[in-house]
């Protein structure tokens, strides 16, 4: 049974193959620099929250091809004897700054990059992609999620449909730092110290064949208890069963709450909550799950439906309204046989598609009084807008929309991750991540914010990287020309 431990060959085939090319026409140690961005925020959402970092450096850190996949390549393919060598020597000496888990980021703007041989930058595509594009989306949906809810709790409850093991756990990571409070996958829990919680499901009720031997035997077995009063009729049997078990255990429970999960959720949480009440646990909590999503949990907002907590699995775990985050990873500059590095582009007949070429860092730029974001600066990485006092702030398209921006901070987004090869950032842990993430939130303007048709967040070029664009697309379009084969 494979157990998938090394990652090293998560990688599509073509990244080995175009390793092959260069190894053989002797480029391998040639250098390069290529960046992750994608191009639409996922939901229609105003941001995105970053995560996946942690996997990335734990992917990174474990590269190294073994003598099983050798073996496997020399079978698989026609390598040649010389390059599986070069395989079985190889090692990650490259340079990686990345935004950090938590960071809000931004359409058409480097999130992470990577620097190193062609070789080691072409290996490392389709993992960075399917790890940061994956933990980002799920962070985002959970964000959005978070808005809606305001303070109540959030419990994540994806693993049963999310898309296999591993989305489940760092999927339920990717929800904590998006916002939410707890998982009730035990696994993810123990490993990336998320606060664990539960309730019981209807199969509990079913084996007792009814509501109150079930939530009797569950309070004499635990001290903390939320009963599922949905199995057979809520109003007539489930609340009424779990308030004699209550009122039976007295101090012997903590009547922490009922959970809700079929029906009219506005209607049911309110006679609920009266039910409750009248019998003088005003505390008890009504927790709510059934394919919840920000849409559903809104609407019941609207309605004042009496929910307290929220528990969230299938819509929040598949991202079920945009299943992919579109993040690429293109090569951005490249040594060329003379030694020098070269900007490199991709055109596209459409101007969106169009890569932004040269080495790049994100400035974040914001307010100096009041700390709220100004918009983001896209700069070559040689250049430093903490050195101007001014800056001009041009959309890249449509130049007439501009401004400039005087007492402003500007922090740098991409921070050094590994430096050639060498780990030299450490994670925080999960809480600080969650922590940093809100208080980021917390300085985007609220038009940003809002869930539907959010204003667009500026993120601009300097007029460096502007113009190295457009002479470095003249120059494609000369070549393009004088082709005549
Ligand atoms: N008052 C409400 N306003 C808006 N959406 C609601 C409301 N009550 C329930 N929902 C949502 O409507 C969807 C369908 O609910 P429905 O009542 O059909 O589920 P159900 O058939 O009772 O449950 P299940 O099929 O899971 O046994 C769910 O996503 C639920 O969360
Ligand atoms: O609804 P979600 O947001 O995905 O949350 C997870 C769901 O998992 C459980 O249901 P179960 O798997 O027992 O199936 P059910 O839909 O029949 O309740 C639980 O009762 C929730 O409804
Ligand atoms: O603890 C719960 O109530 C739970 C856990 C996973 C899925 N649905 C519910």
């Amino acid at each position: 049974m494979p157990k998938f431990d090394n990652l090293t060959l998560h990688t599509d085939f073509y990244e080995i193959n175009m390793m092959a090319t260069y190894f053989e026409k002797h480029m391998q140690d040639r250098h390069a620099v290529f960046e992750v961005f994608f191009r639409k925020l996922p939901f229609g959402n105003g941001y995105a929250v970053f995560a996946g970092l942690q996997h990335v450096i734990e992917y990174i850190r474990g590269l190294n091809f073994t003598d099983d996949d050798i073996d496997y390549l020399r079978q698989a393919t026609n390598y040649s004897p010389e390059f599986l060598e070069y395989l079985r020597h190889f090692q990650f000496q490259g340079t990686i700054r990345s935004a950090l888990e938590g960071d809000l980021v931004f359409a058409n703007e480097p999130i992470m990059q990577v620097e190193g041989t062609i070789c080691e930058c072409q290996l490392v595509e389709t993992a960075i992609l399917n790890i940061v594009n994956y933990q980002t989306l799920i962070a985002t949906k959970a964000s959005r999620i978070r808005t809606v809810v305001g303070d109540d709790p959030l419990m994540e409850f994806g693993s049963r449909r999310a898309q296999e093991v591993s989305a489940a756990l760092w999927g339920s990571r990717a929800a904590i730092i998006g916002g939410f409070d707890s998982t009730s996958n035990v696994l993810a829990a123990k490993e990336f110290g998320i606060p664990i919680s539960g309730t019981h499901a209807h199969s509990l009720v079913e084996s007792f064949g009814n509501d109150y031997d079930a939530f009797k035997a569950y309070a004499q077995t635990h001290h903390d208890c939320v009963f599922l009063v949905d199995t057979y009729d809520t109003l007539k049997s489930g609340v009424p069963s779990a308030i004699r078990v209550a009122d039976e255990m007295g101090d012997r429970i903590n009547f922490v709450g009922v959970r809700l999960d079929s029906g009219d959720m506005a209607y049911l949480s309110k006679r609920v909550r009266e039910l409750l009440d009248n019998a003088g646990y005003e505390d008890t909590k009504i927790f709510a799950s059934n394919d919840m999503d920000e849409t559903t949990i809104a609407s019941l907002k609207m309605q004042h439906a009496k929910i307290d907590v929220w528990g969230i699995g299938t819509k929040l775990i598949t991202a079920f309204d945009q299943p992919a985050l579109g993040a690429v990873y293109k090569m951005v500059a490249v040594e060329h046989a003379d030694g020098k590095m070269r900007a490199t582009i991709k055109i596209s007949g459409n101007a969106e598609k169009v890569s932004t070429p040269g080495k790049k860092q994100v400035w974040r730029i914001t307010d100096s009084r009041d700390g709220k974001s100004e918009g983001d600066y896209v700069t070559l990485s040689d250049e430093d807008p903490r050195r101007e006092k001014s800056i001009y702030m041009f959309h890249p398209n449509y130049t007439y929309i501009n401004k400039t921006v005087e007492n402003f901070d500007a922090k740098p987004l991409l921070r050094p991750i590994f430096e050639k090869g060498k780990l030299i950032y450490t994670v925080p842990t999960l809480k600080e991540i969650q922590h940093y993430a809100k208080k980021e939130l917390a300085s985007l303007w609220p038009e940003y914010k809002r869930e539907l048709n959010p204003q667009k967040y500026p993120v601009d070029l300097s007029q460096k990287c502007w113009d190295n664009k457009r002479d470095i697309i003249e120059k494609v379009r000369q070549y393009v020309q004088q082709i005549n084969f």
